[in-house]
């Protein structure tokens, strides 16, 4: 159910909940319990399965590999420390640069 958050902040906040789980019970926490190598893997492997859904232009499977994509990411983040609201801070920095890219493309028309 909807707590009002985003939901890649539900997910990332239920996969750190995981960390010091018991790896029976929780996929999560078998991920941690293996490592980051591989964490990274999983992302890698995840990665390509969309990106050969894209090429075969199937469109469920694009939606299914993004969502395993996002939530291997999550793990990602929270194994390395990393908040999501610094991913989406970046964004907004760069959303910011394009503003100024495309102002410096029409100073010069
Ligand atoms: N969103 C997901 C999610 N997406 C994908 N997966 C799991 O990711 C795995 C990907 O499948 P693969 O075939 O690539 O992996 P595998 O062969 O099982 O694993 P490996 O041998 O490669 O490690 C599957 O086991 C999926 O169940 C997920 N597992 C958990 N979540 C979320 O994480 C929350 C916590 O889950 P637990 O940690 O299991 O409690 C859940 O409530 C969900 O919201």
């Amino acid at each position: 159910m909807s707590n009002g958050a985003h939901i890649l902040d539900r997910l990332h906040a239920t996969v750190l909940s995981r960390k010091g789980a018991d790896p029976n019970s929780s996929y999560t926490a078998k991920l941690y319990s293996k490592g980051s190598k591989k964490i990274a893997q999983k992302v890698g492997e995840e990665a390509v399965e969309l990106a050969i859904g894209a090429v075969l232009k199937d469109r469920e499977e694009i939606i299914s590999e993004s969502a395993d994509l996002l939530y291997h990411l999550c793990v990602l983040w929270a194994d390395a420390g990393v908040d999501p609201a610094e991913i989406y801070a970046r964004l907004a920095d760069r959303e910011g640069l394009s503003g100024l890219a495309e102002k410096a493309a029409r100073s010069t028309k």
